[in-house]
């Protein structure tokens, strides 16, 4: 069994859990569920922004415990301050260490979040909202196409919206009319390689309509001109800043190094 393959398993079991813990009913009691959702294609297509969704992860599978100590209130406002489009926060706990707390406490940034976790259920899509997400990840190598369809139509109705990750060729199939957003995760999650031509790669054969987002093992401005050359729009990106002991300056940095470049050219 892959990686993948072990998350799911146990995000079905988390999932009836959940289930049985709190009813959709009270989950749409929370003080966010009402609240107005923010729109990350809007935020990508903003000019002035960096287009960089920027994460908050503690650990993963692939590298083990990236930053223990980092606090989510403090990296998602200097994240926010310091010009990105979005922020991703992990919210899976055995895996990748995050928590319904984490994107809860980030939620204090006026900017979209996504909810980055392994939605298999409309359950969580509810969750979602109920956190005070405006945007769920939905990841093909673990749904059919036809349940791509219906979550993706399920999330829009609750004023979601979707990022779409695919990863190879086959996966292209995922694409319909309710995933406006595209994203191109250059990390295998089954086999962990990454390989950051692989967004190149596949944006040749996205449709020109759709938001192209680039995912994974992203660390240098150089990385980010290629991807824009290509007609990228959004940057995800973790690690390269949560490595570090202090993620926000590392951020603040790299987005300097980026306006600086992108003025002399
Ligand atoms: O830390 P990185 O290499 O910059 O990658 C960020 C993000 O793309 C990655 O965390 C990710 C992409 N798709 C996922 C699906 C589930 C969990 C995590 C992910």
């Amino acid at each position: 069994m892959n990686i993948l393959d072990k998350i799911i398993e146990q995000k079905k079991i988390e999932v009836a859990e959940r289930k049985a813990k709190k009813s959709i009913e009270e989950l749409k009691q929370s003080e966010f569920f009402g609240r107005e959702t923010l729109s990350l294609k809007q935020f990508l297509l903003d000019e002035d922004r960096t287009g960089i969704i920027a994460e908050f992860k503690r650990k993963s599978p692939s590298k083990g415990m990236i930053n223990g100590t980092a606090d989510v209130v403090e990296v998602t406002s200097a994240y926010r301050a310091n010009g990105a489009s979005c922020l991703s926060v992990l919210t899976d706990e055995i895996f990748f260490g995050g928590s319904t707390e984490d994107l809860i406490k980030a939620r204090v940034n006026n900017i979209p979040i996504l909810r980055k976790d392994f939605i298999i259920d409309e359950y969580q899509i509810v969750e979602a909202k109920s956190m005070g997400a405006d945007v769920i990840l939905l990841i093909a190598a673990c749904l059919t196409p036809e349940e791509v369809k219906r979550l993706a139509a399920f999330a829009k109705s609750l004023s979601l919206e979707v990022l779409l990750e695919l990863h190879d060729e086959e996966e292209l199939q995922h694409i319909c009319n309710e995933t406006e957003i595209v994203g191109v995760n250059n990390r295998n999650l089954k086999t962990f390689i990454v390989d950051i031509e692989r967004s190149i790669a596949m944006s040749k054969k996205i449709p020109a309509d759709k938001i192209k987002v680039a995912e994974s093992g992203i660390s240098s401005i150089e990385n980010i001109n290629i991807f824009k050359q290509n007609g990228f729009r959004g940057f995800l990106i973790g690690e390269n800043f949560m490595k570090e002991a202090d993620p926000s300056k590392a951020f603040a940095t790299f987005v300097s190094q980026l306006k600086n470049q992108s003025t002399r050219t």
